[in-house]
C-alpha cells in the first residue's frame, strides 16, 4: 500500500471522537483473496468491539478499523462481486454483547448492547445466528430487548434453531429455527444457527442440546429438500464441539451436497475440512478477525442434472482466510487508496459510533496507568500481570464504603472475567470495561480461616475426575477461555520451535495472531510473529490475611462462580454444609467498576 504514511495518527489524541486512521505502520496483506464462484464474509463473537482496537501497542494496531471501515470494506465487496458476477454474502456467528462500553457502558436504565446493535443493524447480513452472551441471566431484558427490536430487523435470518424464548407464557424461538433462500447467482440455500450445549441462560430462555435438536421433526423437514449449499452458521467452536453432530446428520440424508460451517465462541481462528465436499471456519474475536470462504461451488441446479454426475461428487475447492481489520487490509483487497476507500455510509456509521462514545461517556478518565498489565504475555504473579493487578485492586475497591473493612477477608473472582489487556496510559470508562465487563457482584461466606484458605487452590487444582466434572460444568456456562490460552500457547511454542525471535527480528514481523489450522495453505491475511504466553490459573484471589486457622473470615467472591465455590468449599472442610442461604452480599461496587475504582485512587 503506497500511502502508508498517511495512515498514522496523533496518538496522543485521547478522544474516541477522531479514530479514521490506524495508530501505528501496518503490514499489508501477503496476496489478494481467492475469488471463487462463492463467497462468504465471516464475524464472529464481535462483543461490542465496534470502534475497532485503539491502542497503539502491537497487536492492538492490526485490528484498528472500526464498523464504519467494515461497512465501506462490504460494500466496495459486493460491487467486486458483482463485476465477477459471483456470489458474495455476509454471516454473523453470535456473542454481540459484553466486551466495550459501547455495548455495556450505557446510563442507568438502559439494556446491554441495544445501542451497539442498531450499528450492526445497518449491516446487509445475510444470516446472524445467536450466541451464548445474548442469554445470559443477569440482565433479562437483553435477550427480549433483541427479540422485539433486532429480529425483525434480520427478517427470517436471525437463526437460533436450538434456543427458545418465553413470550406471554408461550415458548418460541428467538429467531427463526432455519432458512431457505436464493443467491442473487440463483443458488438455493438452507442455513440453520446452530448454538453450542449452553446452561447458563436465563430462566425465560431454553437451550436444547444439540443432539436433540437434530432429531426434532422440524430438522428433518428443513433438511429434506436438497439446496445447492447448506450454510450451517452458529455459536459453537468448528473443533472440539458438537458441529460432527449437525454435519452427519445433513450427510446422512445428503451424502454430496455442499456444507460450509461458521462457527464460533471459542474466540480462535480455526479452520477444518469435513469431507472433500466441505469446509468449517471459525474468525477469532473482538473484530480482531474478519474470516473469508470462498467456494467453487458449481451453477445453481436447474432440475434436470443426473444424480451422480461426477461434478456432483468430485472434491470441491474451498479457500479461506483470516483477515487483520484495518484499513490497510480492507484498502489492498477493494484496490482502493486512502482516500477514495471510505463510502458516505461508513462514515455515517463511525461517525454514528463517535457519537455514541460521546453519549456514554467513554472517554471518562480514571487516571493514567503506569505500564501495560496483560491477561497472559507476562507471568501470573507478576508486576505486568493483570491478574496480579486485579488481585490488589480487589481488596481496595470492594471494601470502600463497606462496613465490612475491618474483617479479614480473601477475595475470589475468575480469571476469565478479565476479557482483555490493560494498556499502558489514560484509563477510561472504555477500558475499564473491554478488561472488566461483566456487571457480576460479589458475596461473602463468612468461613474460618482454614477453610477459607483452601479455596482458592482447590478451584485451581481440583484432583483430575473433579478438574473435569468442574470443566464440563463451567463450558456448558460458557467458559471457553482455556480453549483459546491453549491456542496461543501452541502459537507461542511453535514460534520457540522455529527459533521464533530470530527471524521475528530478521523478517521484521509486527506481532499477531499466526495460525496453524487443518485447512490447506497459510490462513493469516498478514503474517505477524506471536505474543510471548505465560498460563495462567482459571481463578485468582487476594493475597491470604495473617491469621489463625479458627479465626472466621469474609470468603468474598463474584457470585458467576458461587455453585462452583461453594461445592469446592464443602469438598475442603466437613465442618459445615455450606449452601446458597449461607450468602450475602457483599457490596453494592460491581466487577465493572473495581479498576475505576482503584485507577481514581492510585493513578491519578
Ligand atoms: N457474568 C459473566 C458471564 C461470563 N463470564 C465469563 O465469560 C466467559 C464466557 O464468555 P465467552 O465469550 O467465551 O462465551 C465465562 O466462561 C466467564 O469466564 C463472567 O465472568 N461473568
Amino acid at each position: 500500500c503506497s500511502d502508508d504514511h498517511l495512515h498514522a495518527r496523533d496518538e496522543h489524541d485521547h478522544s474516541h471522537a477522531k479514530r479514521e486512521y490506524p495508530t501505528a505502520k501496518l503490514t499489508p496483506p501477503s496476496r489478494p483473496l481467492t475469488w471463487s464462484s462463492f463467497n462468504v464474509i465471516h464475524t464472529t463473537d464481535s462483543h461490542g468491539w465496534l470502534l475497532g482496537h485503539q491502542k497503539t501497542s502491537f497487536p492492538e494496531p492490526n485490528y484498528s478499523g472500526d464498523f464504519g471501515d467494515f461497512a465501506s470494506f462490504v460494500t466496495h465487496m459486493k460491487q467486486i462481486a458483482l463485476e465477477k458476477d459471483v456470489d458474495l454474502l455476509l454471516v454473523d456467528s453470535g456473542d454481540l454483547h459484553d466486551g466495550t462500553g459501547l455495548s455495556d457502558g450505557y446510563p442507568p436504565g438502559g439494556v446491554d448492547a441495544h445501542e451497539s446493535n442498531k450499528f450492526f443493524m445497518q449491516l446487509p447480513y445475510d444470516v446472524l445466528a445467536i450466541g451464548n452472551h445474548e442469554l445470559y441471566i443477569y440482565n433479562a431484558s437483553r435477550v427480549a430487548r433483541l427479540y422485539k427490536n433486532f429480529v425483525p430487523h434480520f427478517p427470517g435470518r436471525y437463526l437460533s434453531s436450538n434456543v427458545n424464548i418465553t413470550i406471554d407464557g408461550v415458548s418460541r424461538p428467538v429467531g427463526s429455527r432455519y432458512t431457505k433462500f436464493k443467491t442473487r447467482k440463483g443458488r438455493q440455500i438452507t442455513s440453520l444457527g446452530v448454538l453450542f450445549d449452553f446452561t447458563g441462560n436465563d430462566v425465560n430462555t431454553t437451550v436444547q442440546p444439540v443432539a436433540d435438536m437434530v432429531k426434532e421433526s422440524w430438522f428433518a423437514e428443513a433438511i429434506k429438500e436438497e439446496p445447492d449449499l447448506f450454510l450451517l452458521v452458529g455459536h459453537m467452536p468448528v473443533s472440539e464441539d458438537n458441529w460432527p453432530v449437525v454435519f452427519n446428520a445433513v450427510r446422512a440424508v445428503h451424502p454430496t451436497t455442499p456444507i460450509m460451517i461458521f462457527g464460533g465462541h471459542s474466540h480462535i481462528r480455526d479452520c477444518n475440512q469435513p469431507d472433500g465436499r466441505s469446509m468449517a471456519l471459525e474468525s477469532g474475536r473482538y473484530m480482531e478477525t474478519v474470516g473469508w470462504m470462498s467456494a467453487d461451488l458449481p451453477p445453481p441446479k436447474t432440475g434436470f442434472e443426473l444424480k451422480s454426475s461426477p461434478e456432483s461428487t468430485k472434491n470441491i475447492t474451498f479457500t479461506r482466510r483470516y483477515l487483520d481489520p484495518n484499513r490497510v487490509t480492507y484498502e489492498y483487497h477493494t484496490g482502493q487508496g486512502n482516500y477514495s476507500f471510505d463510502t458516505p455510509w461508513g462514515r455515517s456509521i463511525t461517525k454514528g459510533l463517535e457519537q455514541l462514545a460521546v453519549q456514554f461517556d467513554l472517554s471518562f478518565l480514571f487516571g493514567t496507568a503506569p505500564h501495560d498489565f496483560t491477561i497472559s504475555q507476562a507471568p501470573y504473579p507478576s508486576n505486568n500481570s493483570v491478574l496480579s493487578l486485579v488481585a490488589d485492586v480487589l481488596p481496595y475497591s470492594l471494601t470502600v464504603n463497606n462496613s465490612r473493612i475491618g474483617n479479614p477477608n480473601i477475595m475470589i473472582t475468575n480469571s476469565g472475567s478479565l476479557r482483555f489487556d490493560l494498556y499502558a496510559g489514560p484509563f477510561d470508562k472504555n477500558d475499564q470495561l473491554t478488561v472488566s465487563p461483566f456487571d457480576d457482584s460479589f458475596l461473602y461466606l463468612t468461613v474460618p480461616f482454614s477453610a477459607a484458605n483452601q479455596v482458592l487452590p482447590a478451584l485451581n487444582n481440583a484432583g483430575a475426575d473433579e478438574r473435569r466434572d468442574l470443566e464440563a460444568t463451567l463450558w456448558a456456562r460458557g467458559y471457553v477461555e482455556s480453549r483459546y490460552r491453549e491456542w496461543m500457547q501452541e502459537m507461542a511454542r511453535r514460534d520457540l520451535e522455529r527459533n521464533g525471535p530470530v527471524l521475528r527480528a530478521a523478517g521484521n514481523l509486527t506481532l499477531g495472531y499466526v495460525t496453524a489450522d487443518a485447512c490447506p495453505g497459510v490462513g493469516d491475511d498478514t503474517p505477524h510473529a506471536p505474543l510471548a504466553f505465560y498460563d495462567i490459573p482459571d481463578f485468582i484471589g487476594s493475597a491470604a490475611p495473617n491469621v489463625s486457622d479458627d479465626t472466621v473470615i469474609d470468603l468474598v467472591f463474584v457470585d458467576f462462580i458461587e455453585s462452583q465455590l461453594i461445592g469446592i468449599l464443602n469438598s475442603v472442610q466437613s465442618d459445615k454444609v455450606y449452601t446458597m442461604a449461607d450468602v450475602l452480599p457483599y457490596t453494592d461496587v460491581l466487577a465493572t467498576e473495581i479498576l475505576g475504582i482503584y485507577a481514581q485512587a492510585k493513578w491519578n
